[in-house]
């Protein structure tokens, strides 16, 4: 479990995180969701040691990162997916940490081989995508197989297989019981990985709750529909309270009800659904706004 407590990082005149408390559970994928420069990176860096608070404590299984005997065992951070040397094999530069961190060679084969590395690991890391730097670097993160994981915009530039690759692995880690910090800027990705949130703006927290306590409070305001028989539908919704936008042959657009009360409309008058998707451009845009609009309420209210 990690520990944060009133947590304050300046940077000159640039406050990062200020006053930032909240805990990350064992057992569960927490997502640490916020817009670009809203403190996450900062947050990480000070729970792994990288850099030291101003004010406040962030303790790993109650022990600053700093006391760890066994650092590598305990923590493992994704925190640069370009965080090796380009001139190093990747085989190699797993070889250095396990060496330094006091690790069995034998894992390095382990890790190259569970992030699915094995064929190019004998090739210079600096010739890797940006997503075979990213297995890379999640590769150094399970090196020492810890109870604590922290990554920092693990699926950046990643294609959609090396996404679900991410997000599958990241739910296995959690489920295998271990404490699972993920950072993003996107609630829609968050959505599909984290069951825990931890929600930042300004470097101040805005929520710290439940997937689908949140996902409930920020439910889109639009839900696009197809069907076949769309007009029938589209009855439908409007007697139940609902606005009904024409978006061509067979699609509507509904405003006013959540998709799951559509999809049981349709259910109960037989219509068949082509699609059911709440609108994930305005939802992205309505956490951002309330992001920014909360932080700077609660920043007024302090
Ligand atoms: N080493 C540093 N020196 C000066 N300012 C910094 C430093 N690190 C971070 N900052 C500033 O602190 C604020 C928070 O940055 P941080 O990288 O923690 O945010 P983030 O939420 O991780 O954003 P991103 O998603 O863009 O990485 C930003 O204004 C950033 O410019």
């Amino acid at each position: 479990m990690i520990q944060v407590r009133g947590v304050t990082k300046r940077y000159g005149r640039v406050t990062a995180v200020e006053d930032l408390s909240f805990d990350v559970p064992d057992g569960r994928v927490t997502g640490f969701l916020g817009p670009n420069g809203s403190g996450k990176s900062t947050t990480m860096r000070i729970i792994v040691g990288l850099d030291r608070p101003d004010a406040g404590s962030a303790l790993v299984d109650g022990r600053p990162y700093r006391d760890l005997p066994w650092p590598l065992r305990e923590v493992g951070a994704l925190l640069d997916a370009r965080g090796f040397h380009p001139g190093r094999s990747a085989r190699r530069h797993l070889q250095a940490l396990a060496r330094a961190g006091g690790l069995p060679a034998s894992r390095v084969e382990e890790v190259l081989d569970l992030v699915g590395l094995g064929a190019v690991a004998d090739r210079r890391a600096g010739t890797f995508s940006l997503g075979m730097g990213q297995r890379l670097g999640i590769a150094a993160a399970l090196l020492g197989d810890p109870p604590t994981l922290l990554f920092d915009e693990p699926v950046n530039g990643l294609d959609p297989e090396g996404i679900r690759w991410v997000r599958t692995l990241l739910r296995r880690l959690a489920a295998e019981g271990r404490c699972v910090l993920v950072s993003s800027h996107l609630l829609a990705e968050m959505a599909l990985t984290a069951d825990h949130l931890v929600v930042v703006g300004r470097g101040r927290l805005v929520a710290e709750t439940s997937m689908a306590a949140f996902l409930e409070q920020y439910a889109p305001a639009r839900v696009r529909v197809a069907s076949p028989e769309v007009d029938r539908l589209a009855r439908a919704v409007l007697g139940a309270g609902g606005r009904v936008e024409p978006a061509g042959e067979g699609r509507i657009v509904v405003s006013g009800l959540h998709a799951a009360a559509i999809g049981e409309l349709a259910h109960a008058e037989g219509v068949v659904l082509h699609e059911l998707s709440p609108d994930q451009a305005g939802l992205e845009e309505a956490f951002l706004q309330t992001t920014a609009q909360a932080a700077e309420y609660r920043g007024g209210a302090a």
